[in-house]
C-alpha cells in the first residue's frame, strides 16, 4: 500500500536520516575537499586551521548518520590534520578544542538523529492509519488550497494526490459552491460562526468526471506553526443513501396509501355530514313549492322555509370549508427552515443512481433565497419525487442534464425548479398530470405528482410545469418564504 503522502515540506526534510554509509561517505567527501582547501593555504598558517578545517566533516557526518558516522568523521578530521600539520610538533591545544567540538556536534546530530527517527515513526504510523480510514482526508490550507489527498480521496473523487495538491478544493464540488466556497472561509474568518466545522454537514460531491454524489463531510480546523489548516473527511453516501432511498421510497408509499385511505374516509364522512343539511334543504324546497301551490299563497310561511333553506346551504358551507381546512392543514408541520440545506439533502438523496444513468447535474442557488416556512420532509418528499421523475425521462434521451434552480420572486415568495431534457409532456397527458393515477411511467402509480400538489398547496404554494427549450420540462412549484423575525409556525 502507498503512504498517504503529506506534501507539507518540512525545513528538516534535507536532513533526515541516511544510511550511516551515505553519511560516512559524505564526510569522507567533505574531508577530502578541507584537506585539499588546507593545502592551498599559505604556510604562514602552519599547524594552525589544520585540525578545524576538518569540523564540517563532522558536522555532515553527524547531522546524516548521528553518533556512527560523527565519531568516524573525528576520527578522520584528527589523523588528517595530523597529516596535514606541517610542523612536528601540532597545537595539542587546537587538537582538544577540535576533539570537544566534534565531540558536541556528534552528541547533537545523534539526538538530532534519534528525535527526528522518533517523530518520523510516528508520522508514518499515522500516514498508514490514515491510509486504512474509509473515509477520504483531504487537508486543506487556510487559502482553500489541498495540501494532503489521501488514497481514499483519490479513489472517491478520481484525481491522484499529486494532480489535486495545489489546486482549491473548490474543484471537489459543484456549482454553485465551487464559486462560492472561498468566500465561505472568509466569512468563517471574518464573523467566526461555524456552519460545518464540527457539526458536519450533507452535500453534494463532484468527481474529476464532472458526475455528482452524496457525502457526508465532517471539517477539523487545527492552527499550526504554518499556519491554519483545516481537515476534510469525507464519507461517499451513495450506498448507504441507496438503502436508505429505499426505505424512503416504502414510507412514500406508506404516505400514498395513508392518504388515499384518509382521503376516502374524508369522502365518506362529507358524504355523511353534508347529507343532512341536503336533506333538509330538499324538504324546505319541496314544502315552499306545495305552498306555493295553494290558493292563497301563506308567503309568511313560504319566506320562513327559504330562510331555513338558506341557513342550511349556509351550514354546508361550513362544513364543506371545515373540511378543506383540514386537508390544507393536513400533518403538516411547518417550520422555518434553511432552503439550500434542504435542497441539498433531498437532491444528494435523489441523484443516488444519477451517475449510473450519465446524468449531469446543475445547481442554481439564490442565496437570498434563505429561509421558507415548510414542512421539510414533506418538501423534501416533493423534490424527490419531481428530481426522481426528470432522472427517470432523461433515460432514453441523448443529452441528460437535470437542472435545480431556487429563485427568489419577491418578498413573500420563492420558487424552486427542477428542469430536465427529456423528451417533454405529451399534450393528451398534460392537463391531468396532476390528477392520481395519470402517468407518463412504464412504471409507478402516478400519485406521485398528486401527493406533491397536495403537500404545496396545503403549503400555501403552487406547482406547475411548462415545457424548456432544450424539449424537455421545467417542473416548478412556490414556498412562502419566512422572515427573521418570525416564530416557527406550526401547521396554522
Ligand atoms: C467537496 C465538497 C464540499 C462542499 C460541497 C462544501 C460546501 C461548503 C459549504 C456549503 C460551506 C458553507 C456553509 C454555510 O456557510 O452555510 C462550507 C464551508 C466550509 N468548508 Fe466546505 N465544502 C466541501 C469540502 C470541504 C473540504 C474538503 C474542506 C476541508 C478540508 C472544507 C472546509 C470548509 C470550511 C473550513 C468552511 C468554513 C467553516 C464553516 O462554515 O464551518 N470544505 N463548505
Amino acid at each position: 500500500m502507498r503512504v498517504f503522502r503529506s506534501p507539507i515540506t518540512s525545513p528538516s526534510a534535507l536532513i533526515r536520516p541516511h544510511s550511516p554509509w551515505i553519511a560516512a561517505g559524505a564526510s569522507l567527501l567533505v574531508a577530502g575537499l578541507a584537506a585539499l582547501v588546507r593545502l592551498q593555504l599559505p604556510d604562514p598558517l602552519d599547524a594552525q586551521a589544520s585540525f578545524l578545517i576538518f569540523v564540517p566533516a563532522v558536522v555532515v557526518g553527524a547531522a546524516l548518520g548521528g553518533a556512527g558516522p560523527g565519531v568516524f568523521a573525528t576520527l578522520l578530521g584528527l589523523f588528517g590534520g595530523l597529516a596535514l600539520a606541517r610542523t612536528t610538533d601540532p597545537s595539542w591545544l587546537e587538537t582538544l578544542l577540535f576533539l570537544i567540538v566534534a565531540a558536541a556536534v556528534t552528541l547533537g546530530g545523534e539526538w538530532f538523529q534519534r528525535a527526528h527517527r522518533e517523530l518520523s515513526g510516528r508520522e508514518t504510523h499515522l500516514r498508514l492509519i490514515l491510509n486504512t480510514v474509509p473515509e477520504a482526508m483531504i487537508l486543506i490550507d487556510d487559502k482553500g488550497v489541498m495540501r494532503a489527498f489521501s488514497p481514499a480521496a483519490e479513489r472517491l473523487f478520481g484525481w491522484t494526490a499529486d494532480e489535486a495538491v495545489g489546486r482549491n478544493v473548490s474543484v471537489l464540488m459543484p456549482s454553485p459552491h465551487r464559486e462560492a466556497h472561498d468566500g465561505y472561509l472568509e466569512r468563517y474568518y471574518r464573523t467566526g460562526e461555524r456552519r460545518i466545522i464540527g457539526l458536519g454537514r450533507v452535500v453534494v460531491g463532484e468527481r474529476r468526471d464532472g458526475s455528482t454524489f452524496p457525502m457526508e463531510l465532517s471539517v477539523g480546523e487545527m492552527r499550526t506553526a504554518e499556519g491554519r489548516f483545516f481537515t476534510g473527511f469525507v464519507r461517499d453516501l451513495t450506498e448507504r443513501q441507496q438503502a436508505e432511498a429505499r426505505l424512503q421510497e416504502l414510507q412514500a408509499d406508506l404516505v400514498r396509501v395513508s392518504r388515499l385511505t384518509a382521503l376516502g374516509e374524508m369522502a365518506s364522512a362529507l358524504a355523511h355530514e353534508l347529507n343532512q343539511p341536503l336533506t333538509a334543504i330538499a324538504n324546505y324546497l319541496k314544502g315552499s313549492r306545495r305552498l306555493l301551490a295553494a290558493e292563497t299563497v301563506p308567503l309568511e310561511r313560504v319566506a320562513d322555509a327559504v330562510d331555513r333553506a338558506a341557513e342550511q346551504a349556509l351550514r354546508a358551507g361550513v362544513i364543506i370549508r371545515r373540511l378543506r381546512d383540514f386537508v390544507a392543514r393536513g400533518e403538516t408541520e411547518r417550520r422555518i427552515e434553511d432552503l439550500p440545506k434542504l435542497v441539498e439533502e433531498a437532491s444528494a438523496l435523489a441523484l443516488v443512481g444519477a451517475r449510473e444513468h450519465g446524468v449531469r447535474v446543475r445547481f442554481d442557488v439564490d442565496p437570498a433565497a434563505d429561509r421558507v416556512a415548510a414542512d421539510k420532509v414533506q418538501v423534501q418528499q416533493v423534490l424527490l419525487n419531481l428530481i426522481r421523475n426528470a432522472v427517470d425521462v432523461m433515460e432514453d434521451a441523448p443529452v441528460r442534464d437535470l437542472g435545480i434552480t431556487v429563485a427568489t420572486i419577491d418578498d413573500e415568495h420563492v420558487r424552486i425548479t427542477v428542469s430536465d431534457t427529456g423528451a417533454g409532456i405529451l399534450p393528451e397527458v398534460a392537463d391531468q398530470l396532476f390528477q392520481p393515477f395519470v402517468t407518463t411511467k412504464r412504471t409507478g402509480m402516478g400519485v406521485g405528482l398528486s401527493i406533491s400538489r397536495t403537500i404545496i398547496e396545503a403549503h400555501g404554494g403552487r406547482i406547475w410545469f411548462e415545457a424548456n427549450d432544450a424539449g424537455g420540462t421545467d417542473f416548478h412549484f412556490t414556498l412562502q418564504r419566512a422572515h427573521l423575525e418570525e416564530e416557527p409556525v406550526d401547521g396554522e
